[in-house]
């Protein structure tokens, strides 16, 4: 994946095509919170993609308004940023929940860095969706936006992950997500139920994707912060988060870990960063860094 963007875009009437742009100044800022370029990777580890967890939240730590209602919490500028990283990253993870409340794209909607000046192109990097879905729940069908957007070339079929217990997944929706080259993916559970992150990850680096970005929901980027706490394994290898200045209220869909208890039995953080870098976009504020271990 060659890592160059297009220079500012020229001003005049607003583009009407739907594409984001990203500034090559924002982009530079990012790099080091980035999966490596291929060609001049040492760091690749054999089991796991690298991974990054990313997501938008509310001043009180929400990613939606409710479970089930999708909530537009980016402005433009951290929007384009998102997809910006979508062009950097194989593969985007969401679970089910997500899948099911915000019927995503989950495509790359940024203007191509390879093409002439003033033109508008899609980029050509698109990351391969992948839904975790235990208990194959997710009605996906041909008005599915991820699978209209693959039919048009606008984005990649998804691998659907969903647990080996499951008997079988209904033809029609087999023959929908094979229709625009996805997959049912078979992935161990733990009695019946979840997926172990350790095999979720194996799992996509056995498909041939070398790094990952976790966009939520919320019970995904909490259950993979658990896991982290006091460096309990070491799977995410970079964070970005989108805050936007807005409080959502109380019933949200938040970002809350469980709490870590400390030796002396009295509660501690369970996560924190460093390396920390602050990064005002717009309105909002994008927050890098890699979990302190
Ligand atoms: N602001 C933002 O950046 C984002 C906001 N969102 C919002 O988040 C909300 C959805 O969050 P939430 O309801 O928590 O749902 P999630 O998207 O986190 O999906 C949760 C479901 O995914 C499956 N799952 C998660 N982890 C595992 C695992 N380790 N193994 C197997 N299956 C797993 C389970 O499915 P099952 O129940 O079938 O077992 C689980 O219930 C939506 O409102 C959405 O809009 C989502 C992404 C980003
Ligand atoms: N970065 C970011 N900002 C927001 O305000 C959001 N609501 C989200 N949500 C995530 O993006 C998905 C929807 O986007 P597309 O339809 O794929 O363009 C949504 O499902 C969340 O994963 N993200």
């Amino acid at each position: 994946m060659a890592f160059t963007v297009q220079p500012a875009e020229p001003q005049g009437t607003p583009p009407t095509d739907g594409l984001l742009h990203f500034p090559a100044s924002s982009a530079l800022k990012l790099e080091p919170h980035l999966p490596p370029v291929a060609s001049t990777d040492t760091t690749t580890r054999p089991d796991k993609p690298f991974v990054t967890l990313t997501f938008a939240t509310s001043l009180d730590s929400s990613l939606s308004l409710a479970p089930g209602v999708r909530t537009t919490l980016s402005g433009p500028q951290s929007k384009a940023m998102t997809h910006y990283l979508r062009s950097r990253h194989a593969a985007i993870l969401v679970g089910v929940g997500t899948a099911v409340a915000d019927d995503p794209g989950l495509n790359c909607k940024i203007i191509s860095p390879f093409v002439p000046e003033g033109v508008r192109e899609q980029h050509p990097h698109q990351p391969r969706p992948i839904i975790l879905d235990p208990s194959a729940r997710w009605e996906v069908n041909a008005e599915s936006k991820v699978i209209q957007l693959a039919r048009l070339g606008q984005g990649l079929g998804p691998l659907v992950f969903v647990a080996k217990e499951v008997r079988s997944v209904p033809d029609e929706r087999r023959a929908v997500v094979e229709g625009v080259g996805g997959k049912f993916v078979r992935v161990k559970s733990v009695e019946g139920e979840e997926f172990t992150w350790t095999d979720v990850l194996w799992t996509i680096k056995e498909e041939g994707l070398d790094s990952v970005m976790i966009e939520g929901g919320g019970s995904v980027i909490n259950s993979l912060l658990s896991l982290e706490q006091g460096g309990e394994q070491e799977l995410v290898d970079s964070v970005i988060v989108t805050i936007a200045p807005t409080w959502l209220g109380a019933g949200g869909v938040l970002v809350c870990p469980p709490r870590a208890v400390g030796k002396d039995g009295q509660p501690v953080p369970p996560v924190r960063l460093r390396d920390v870098s602050w990064h005002p976009l717009g309105e909002d504020v994008v927050l890098c860094g890699k979990i302190l271990r």
